[in-house]
């Protein structure tokens, strides 16, 4: 079973709902509210301790049923099963998308090419756990007796951002040890850290699925030289742990055999923070919130799986997002977290969702003649709301925007969190509606604003409104939820790359940076500045002359 190859195009779904669309564009949510009083519950979701409201979207309930024929005219049901049974749905790279296996019950039977994976995941948690309770309870020492204070994780790309971003995420659930993550090849990243760590008592954890990304193998080299200069060799054996497929590219780095974490290849990096790539997380919150963490991602799984179309969270969102992207041609897609621990959130998506669905080319090997993945951005609310909000309430581009909130703070300020909350509510509630002329009018004659200078500001305080969001509103963070809400973006990417017909798990677009770097360093090094165009080669003499 591989994924169907149908050109969304060339669906019934997709000709109506450009018909549609037509009376749609114009639509004011506002209207739709006051005609269907019954909107807010018939366009949300309850699924345990998630609320999910879609309702302040420019759609009707008919738009969803085409929206879900289109899903079925896809065939999305067929390209669910073969995600979730292992088949190499990674078809340009002959490898199935198994993160699913990685968060699976230890019960459950996964097969890639006739063996069940489970077994092997569950070898690799007692792993982890057996590691972490070493290092957390100080059992386990560093070359001169002493306990653990600091782990570095050395990545980039997915051996970095799922894992910052969680840790961050839990800062709250954390233990004693500080958790630093070294990913950038600027030297400058580096030196800064090396500055406050104590080699006696600092973990590294070099990450990479191919151990042989230059960033990662520079960082982890630099490192281990600096740790050479006050340490011996055997020292190393008890500092450096390594989590990679690539077993004899660790040993040779000087990676202990019994330090080495596998992973697999149906484990793609942006989707591999439940793996040991997640070590780091372990080492932070502990295994029991590790483990919880997996099995938050497992619940979605189950729901994603099983929920029909209509109740199914992850594929109404993606449906959603399509409806904007392919009908009103919308560029950007914003998330807005209203919680400062989900500050990496944003960046982590990015990944995700950029590198799966950034991609031209169909399932047939043929050119879209559609758009695909938008630009996914964002930053914690209340902060955007005093930096980009002004852009989204009343620039020139239509940016639906995700609002996604805790109910309950984990520090239990009220006077804070309901000040917190009011303003998530608020900014949807203000997107949805605007301010008519009328109102603005009004303000400004209890204001005592004179006539002339009245009409003057008019334009300018009036909110068009109308703008699109979705809320997703938790009960708390925990381990458990921010599992779950991880698990919910990345089937949306699935679904949506499902529908645009693209293989949304491999990265072709990454590597031809890659090699230039590779040749311009070799220009570097030999001071050898032919066969380049005009302007790299200049730039590199530029270099050259300066340093
Ligand atoms: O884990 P690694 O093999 O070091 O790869 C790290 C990262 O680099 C690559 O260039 C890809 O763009 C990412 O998907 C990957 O996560």
């Amino acid at each position: 079973m591989s994924l169907p190859k149908i050109d969304p195009t060339s669906t019934h779904a997709w000709k109506k709902l450009q018909v549609h669309f037509q009376s749609m564009e114009e639509v004011r949510m506002k209207e739709l509210f006051e005609q269907n009083p019954d909107r807010a519950n018939k366009l949300s979701l309850e699924w345990e301790d998630f609320y999910v409201d879609f309702s302040k979207n420019r759609l009707t309930e008919e738009t969803l049923a085409l929206l879900f024929q289109l899903a079925k005219e896809v065939k999305l049901e067929t390209a669910i099963k073969a995600y979730f049974s292992g088949e190499k749905i990674n078809e340009t790279e002959q490898r199935a998308v198994l993160h699913t296996a990685l968060r699976a019950k230890e019960t459950d039977e996964i097969f890639v090419d006739g063996e069940n994976v489970v077994p092997k995941v569950f070898k690799v948690k007692q792993h982890i756990e057996n590691f972490t309770n070493s290092i957390v309870n100080g059992s386990k020492k560093g070359y001169t007796g002493k306990p653990f204070t600091d782990i570095v994780n050395i990545g980039i790309g997915g051996s970095d951002l799922g894992p910052a971003m969680v840790v961050s995420s839990m800062e709250f659930y954390k233990n004693h040890l500080n958790t630093h993550f070294i990913s950038n090849i600027d030297g400058d990243h580096v030196h800064e850290l090396l500055k406050k760590l104590n080699p006696e008592t600092t973990l590294f954890v070099v990450v990479s699925k191919t151990f042989s990304t230059q960033e990662t193998l520079t960082n982890a080299h630099t490192i281990k030289e600096w740790f050479l200069q006050i340490a011996n060799h055997e020292a190393i054996s008890k500092h450096f742990v390594a989590v990679t497929t690539n077993t004899e590219k660790a040993k040779a780095f000087g990676v202990n055999t019994d330090n080495i974490f596998p992973i697999w290849d149906w484990v793609g990096g942006r989707f591999s923070l439940w793996s040991a790539v997640g070590l780091s997380i372990s080492l932070a919150i502990g295994f029991e919130n590790f483990n919880k963490l997996l099995s938050g991602a497992n619940k979605m799984d189950t729901h994603f799986k099983t929920e029909p179309f209509q109740k199914n969270i992850p594929v109404v969102l993606a449906l959603i997002s399509i409806w904007y992207n392919n009908f009103f041609k919308t560029e950007t897609e914003a998330v807005i977290p209203y919680s400062q621990y989900l500050n990496k959130f944003s960046a982590y998506l990015q990944q995700s969702c950029m590198e799966s669905n950034g991609k031209s080319v169909d399932r047939n090997s043929k050119n879209v003649s559609y758009q695909t993945e938008g630009v996914v951005w964002g930053t914690p609310g209340t902060n955007s709301q005093h930096a980009f909000f002004q852009l989204i309430h009343q620039g020139t581009k239509l940016i639906p925007t995700d609002f996604i909130g805790f109910a309950n703070a984990l520090h239990k300020n009220k006077a804070h969190q309901d000040k917190l909350i009011s303003n998530f509510i608020a900014q949807t509630e203000a997107l949805l509606f605007g301010k008519t002329k009328e109102a603005v009018l009004q303000e400004l004659q209890n204001q005592n604003v004179p006539k002339e200078q009245m009409e003057r500001l008019l334009p300018y305080k009036v909110f068009e409104g109308n703008k699109p969001t979705n809320t997703i509103f938790i009960h708390k963070l925990t381990p458990e939820s921010l599992g779950k809400l991880i698990a919910m973006y990345e089937h949306k990417i699935f679904v949506q790359g499902v529908i645009w017909n693209i293989f949304s798990f491999d990265q072709f677009g990454v590597e031809l940076g890659k090699q230039l770097a590779g040749n311009i360093l070799e220009k570097m090094q030999k001071n050898s500045f032919d066969n380049l165009d005009a302007s790299t080669s200049k730039l590199l003499q530029f270099y050259k002359k300066l340093t």
